[in-house]
């Protein structure tokens, strides 16, 4: 099972170090965990970096894409399937964010899977992540999808080892708050414990 480290800014050459598959930068104006306006992206980063959008515009999607050469654009908001396509049509790697905690609807999920490479099940509250909040993850085992997943949402070291008894098991799983010592500031011995945890 793969990690992705999401919510990264403070420390990103610190936790290259744990050796995550994938990184989170968050882009979205927001989220406490905002990157910034200027921000300055540690050269030579060895994982898949995943810049993290909510419901903004192609042009400025685009345009951080090219900037901070991002591998993958995760949506995080409501964005439709016709804006998947157009992301999809000038060769983006796409993960869509669905709620977790809400009844997942098997034409929808459907309805996206050609334009999109992984699926990513989130908790979805009033922010739109990084609300360190688990859901009923066996609610996935239900369905029938035609991408890998990932799966998100509160996260931590005390309910990891639930992950692998999933039926349907995750291509990844994405952590974020439970593993930080402030917004933006990862906690490396958390980390390292969960890179252990999941080998
Ligand atoms: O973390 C944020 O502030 C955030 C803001 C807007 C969109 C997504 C965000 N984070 C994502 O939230 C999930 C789960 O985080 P947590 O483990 O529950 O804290 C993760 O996919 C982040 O990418």
């Amino acid at each position: 099972m793969k990690l992705k480290v999401c919510g990264l800014r403070d420390n990103v050459d610190e936790v290259e170090g744990v050796d995550p598959d994938f990184m989170g930068f968050i882009f979205y104006p927001k989220s406490p965990r905002f990157v910034g306006e200027d921000y300055l992206m540690p050269k030579g980063i060895r994982a898949k970096k995943v810049g993290v959008f909510v419901n903004q515009s192609i042009e400025e999607v685009m345009s951080l894409k090219q900037k901070y050469q991002l591998d993958y654009l995760q949506l995080h908001g409501d964005e439709s399937v016709d804006y998947c396509v157009e992301l999809k049509a000038v060769d983006s790697k796409i993960i869509k964010v669905f709620a977790g905690n809400k009844p997942l609807n098997q034409e929808v999920l459907d309805s996206y899977a050609e334009f999109i490479d992984f699926y990513l099940f989130d908790t979805k509250l009033d922010k739109h992540g990084g609300n360190g909040v688990a859901f009923d993850w066996t609610t996935i085992d239900q369905l029938r999808l035609k991408k890998p997943y990932i799966l998100s949402g509160g996260i931590g070291l005390e309910n990891v080892g639930e992950v692998s008894r999933s039926v349907n098991k995750p291509f990844a799983i994405d952590v974020n708050s439970k593993f930080e010592i402030s917004p933006g500031l990862k906690d490396l011995e958390k980390l390292k414990e969960l890179k252990t945890a999941i080998q």
